[in-house]
């Protein structure tokens, strides 16, 4: 597992080039078996959908790394097992100081949606703190004429837990900025959430502040969500 502090150690010349340490963000890919976990993990970090996969035994560890308004940020994605046959040795690990979680159905098996409370339970029933953002995915979006979980029903599960919601393929080419921003938005929450506590830190006590929008060079707003 490539978990490791990112970065380069100071050189010989650290004076010219100060080092700077790259932050990690665990995000733990959650659902049931066959949803497209691997897929989605595997679109957003090495860009391609695979040929064949098979069933995640344990976890498999991808990374990416981003750079948001000039911080490069290392994306962590913890790929879980959906089968529990393949998870139950592993949970205790995937809930342990995540920054994030992605919720994964399948718009085309209405189980896949259902099952969905078992595993915010799970979520839950590991004390993961409430500031830890959650997001709810439906994948496989490109099987038109299979899709059974309607996007108002997803949405108002959604709202319901406090998540957002991306209707997204792993496999159509076409909806990898799709995939891309599921990822792109967590960081950016995380990001901002921490510069949230540092500014706390740093700020005198009893003085008010108020933190803006971030903006790029052209005034836009950079946060993908
Ligand atoms: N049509 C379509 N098929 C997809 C998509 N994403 C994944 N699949 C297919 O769905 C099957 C399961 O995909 P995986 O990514 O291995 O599923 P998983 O959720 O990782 O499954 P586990 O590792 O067992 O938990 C594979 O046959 C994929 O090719 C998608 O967006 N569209
Ligand atoms: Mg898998």
């Amino acid at each position: 597992m490539a978990a490791g502090g990112g970065g380069r150690p100071p050189g010989p010349d650290s004076s010219l080039e100060p080092y700077v340490q790259t932050r990690i963000f665990k995000i733990i890919v959650i659902g049931d078996s066959n949803v497209g976990k691997t897929c989605l993990t595997f679109r957003f970090c090495g860009g391609t959908f695979p040929d064949k996969t098979e069933a995640t035994i344990g976890v498999d560890f991808r990374e990416k790394t981003v750079e948001i308004e000039g911080e490069r940020i290392k994306v962590q994605v913890w790929d879980t097992a959906g089968q529990e046959r393949f998870r139950k040795s592993m949970v205790e690990h995937y809930y342990r100081n995540v920054h994030a979680v992605v919720f994964v159905y399948d718009v085309t098996k209405m189980t896949s949606f259902t099952n969905l409370k078992m595993w915010i339970e799970e979520c839950n029933g590991h004390a993961v703190p409430p500031l830890v953002p959650r997001v709810l995915v439906g994948n496989k979006c490109d099987l038109k004429d299979l899709i059974q979980v309607p996007s108002s029903m997803a949405l108002k599960f959604a709202d319901a837990h406090n998540m957002l919601l991306f209707e997204t393929s792993a496999k159509d080419p076409k909806e990898s900025q799709n995939v891309d921003a599921i990822f792109m938005c967590l960081a950016c929450r995380l990001k901002a959430q921490r510069s949230l506590l540092c500014r706390d830190l740093e700020g005198r006590p009893g003085q008010a502040r108020r933190l803006e929008p971030s903006h790029d060079a052209n005034g836009k707003n950079s946060c993908p969500c």
